[in-house]
């Protein structure tokens, strides 16, 4: 049994997250998917849904077995929980993997960290980025 994390902010979602989390469950037997806090999207816009909405509908992914809130303060501790024996990270995620790797084994948590695949697109009709999703709504609904 190998089970996988995923994680992530997964504010408005689209078929990028999908691809993703398809991709990180083909890497073993069980998905676990791990939700950002909106107190912890920093490094971006903080997302437009609450919390437990996005965990919800993370949740109802077909590829995914459970999704879980992240913890507001230690990040490590929903991986202690979990104890997964891969960390999915996505193709874009600003996570530097040894710098995880390191972090990781601080805490003696040993897991293998792989990047995930982008889904990319010519066709001008999908839109497979939140932040370019709401850059849509701004500019066609206002
Ligand atoms: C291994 C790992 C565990 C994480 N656990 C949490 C957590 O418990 N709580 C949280 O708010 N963020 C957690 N995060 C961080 C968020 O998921 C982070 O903000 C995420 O990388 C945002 O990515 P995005 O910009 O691709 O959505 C974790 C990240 C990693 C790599
Ligand atoms: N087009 C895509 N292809 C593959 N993975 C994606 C794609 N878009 C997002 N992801 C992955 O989904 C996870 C969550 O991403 P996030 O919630 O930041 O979405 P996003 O659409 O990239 O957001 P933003 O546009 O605000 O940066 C990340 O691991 C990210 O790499």
């Amino acid at each position: 049994m190998t089970r996988v994390v995923a994680q992530g902010t997964f504010d408005i979602l689209h078929p990028g997250h999908v691809h993703y989390l398809q991709d990180a469950a083909d890497m073993g037997d069980e998905l676990h998917v791990i939700v950002a806090r909106s107190v912890n999207v920093t490094h971006k816009e903080p997302p437009v849904v609450p919390d437990e909405q996005r965990r919800e509908m993370v949740g109802a992914l077909k590829p995914v077995d459970e999704a879980h809130l992240g913890h507001s303060e230690d990040i490590f501790i929903p991986i202690e929980r979990i104890e997964p024996d891969i960390i999915a990270l996505g193709y874009d995620q600003h996570h530097d993997d040894e710098q995880l790797e390191a972090a990781l084994s601080a805490r003696g948590i040993d897991c293998d960290i792989c990047r995930a695949s982008p889904l990319e697109t010519e066709a001008a009709d999908r839109v497979l980025s939140t932040g370019r999703i709401i850059d849509r709504i701004l500019d066609e609904r206002s």
